[in-house]
Formats: structure tokens, C-alpha cells, sequence
């Protein structure tokens, strides 16, 4: 529990994203069921399913990408704010994804690509780039120590640095929060360290995190909360302690494994 949550498990600080009863259909499928949840400024957060629990279609209706079916009790709110304009949500979140790496196939900069996170766009408009936006750049530059490889053409790195870069360009605006999916896949190892390093700065310097994964060992030790998903629904949401067991953890991936914590991180062994 931090020291802005009650025992009662409510914030002291804002909600930051208020869902009730939201259901995302597409193609007459049900992608997200029913799904309640509140997630409060500053909390950092896991959201843990299988393959295909929902957990990307998540984050398309917090980014505004879905939206849910009307209804009488339906609740889908951000920052205190039930309509959007979809660029003014990147001030609440910043987003970084699998998916948003692979679009950044151009041979650009690595600081243009955090530079490109004021314009929502892949390349830049040069001419609409302020000396605060410059200087914003470079201060995150500095803050995530990427500044030395700034120069270096995108295409160029590897996905550790590449994927660090997309952080930056996701903090250009300092979000509330940032939403990170599956992060860390195709990380070597030094890079894994690396990304976590710069993921529990962030953490620290109180941004929330909220990353969706299938990896325990995604789980940085700031997080509190876990939230299970599968079948496009929330099926446990609680203390990480609580959460990260093996019953629980074993029951929704449906197999028998092992959980080991070590220092603040959870390892999954026996499966
Ligand atoms: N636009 C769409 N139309 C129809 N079905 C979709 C659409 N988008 C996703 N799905 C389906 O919805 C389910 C949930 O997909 P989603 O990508 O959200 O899962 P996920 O938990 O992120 O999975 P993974 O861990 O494999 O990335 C999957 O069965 C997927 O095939």
C-alpha cells in the first residue's frame, strides 16, 4: 500500500481512469465484458491475462480507439472527463507498444522520434517544432540517459534502445500515467535490465505505470495493485502480494507453476 491509499484500498488522489460496465463489440464478437475498474492517479499497476485476455483491446478503449456500447450504468471516463478530444488524452497518458515500435520503419533520429511525440505523428512537421518543445526533448532525453544516442538514425538501434526512445516520445507531454503493452518483448537481457531500470525512474519520479503483460517478470517492484483479465473481462483485482500467488496466478493461466519473489520481483518456475 503507498502512502496515498487508504485501507480501505481507495486513493487519496484522483481517479485518473473510471470504467463501469464498459463492452467493446467488434465484428459481433465481445472484446471487453462488463469491465469495471478505477485506476487512481500516481498507482502503479499490472494488468495480467493469457494470449488474447482483451488486455491490447484495453488500452485501445482507454486510448479512445473503441468505444463501449451505450447503456443506463455504462461509466467510461478519463481524468475526471466523460468526452474527449482524442489528442488532449495525451496529457493523462502516454502510450508505448509493440505495435507503435514497428511503425517507425523511416530513417528518422532517435530525438525526432521524441520529438514527434508533440505532433502524434511518425516523421515531423520541422516547422512547428518550439524552442520549448526542443528544450522538453532534451530534458526527457537527459531523464531516461539517451542523449548520447540521439543522433543515431531509429532503424539503427536495437529494439532495447529503440524502445526507449518510444518512452521519451511518450513523455514529451509528462502524462499522468504511462500505459505500456507487453513491453518487453524482444528485450535481450541487458536491455530487459536496462528498460526496467528506466521504467522504476519514472515510477519513482511519480508517474503511474500501467503496463498489460503475460509476464511476471515485466512486474516492476514499484507496482501495487494486479489486475487478472481474461475472456475480455477482469477476473481479480488486489494487492500484489495477494494477487501473485500460485493458485491465483497458476488458476488463470491453467497450469501448475510456481511463484518466487525475490527483492520485489516475482519469478514463475515448474510449468
Ligand atoms: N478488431 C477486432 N475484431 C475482431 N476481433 C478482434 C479485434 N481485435 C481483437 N480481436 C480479438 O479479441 C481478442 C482479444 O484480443 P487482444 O489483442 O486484446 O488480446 P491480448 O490480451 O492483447 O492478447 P496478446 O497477449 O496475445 O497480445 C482476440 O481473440 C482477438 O483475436
Amino acid at each position: 500500500m503507498d502512502a496515498n491509499t487508504t485501507l480501505s484500498g481507495q486513493s487519496s488522489l484522483p481517479p485518473l481512469l473510471e470504467f463501469r460496465d464498459v463492452t467493446v463489440v467488434k465484428d459481433e464478437k465481445k472484446l471487453l465484458d462488463s469491465l469495471t475498474v478505477t485506476i487512481y492517479e500516481g498507482e502503479h499497476v499490472a494488468i495480467l491475462g493469457p494470449n488474447g485476455a482483451g488486455k491490447s483491446t484495453f488500452i485501445k478503449a482507454v486510448m479512445r480507439e473503441y468505444y463501449p456500447l451505450r447503456g443506463e450504468d455504462v461509466i467510461f471516463r478519463v481524468g475526471g472527463k466523460d468526452v474527449w478530444h482524442v489528442t488532449d488524452l495525451r496529457s493523462n497518458f502516454g502510450i508505448v507498444s509493440n505495435e507503435l515500435q514497428y511503425t517507425f520503419t523511416r530513417e528518422i533520429t532517435g530525438r525526432d522520434v521524441v520529438l514527434s511525440g508533440f505532433f502524434s505523428s511518425i516523421g515531423l512537421w520541422w516547422n512547428e517544432a518550439t524552442p520549448e518543445m526542443e528544450q522538453k526533448t532534451d530534458e526527457v532525453l537527459r531523464f531516461l540517459e539517451i542523449s548520447h544516442l540521439a543522433d543515431r538514425l531509429i532503424t539503427t538501434m536495437s529494439s532495447g534502445e529503440a524502445r526507449r526512445f518510444l518512452i521519451g516520445r511518450a513523455l514529451v507531454h509528462d502524462p499522468k500515467a504511462l500505459i505500456l503493452d507487453e513491453p518487453t518483448t524482444s528485450l535481450d537481457l541487458h536491455a530487459l535490465h536496462t528498460f526496467r531500470a528506466t521504467l522504476r525512474k519514472i515510477a519513482q519520479a511519480g508517474t503511474g505505470i500501467i503496463m498489460v503483460t503475460h509476464m511476471l517478470s515485466d512486474i516492476i517492484p514499484e507496482t501495487s495493485r494486479i489486475i487478472l483479465m481474461k475472456d475480455g473481462k477482469f477476473c481479480g483485482d488486489g494487492p500484489k502480494a495477494k494477487m501473485l500467488t500460485d493458485e491465483h496466478i497458476g488458476g488463470h493461466f491453467g497450469v501448475p507453476l510456481h511463484i518466487r519473489e525475490e527483492d520485489g520481483w516475482y519469478y514463475v518456475t515448474g510449468y
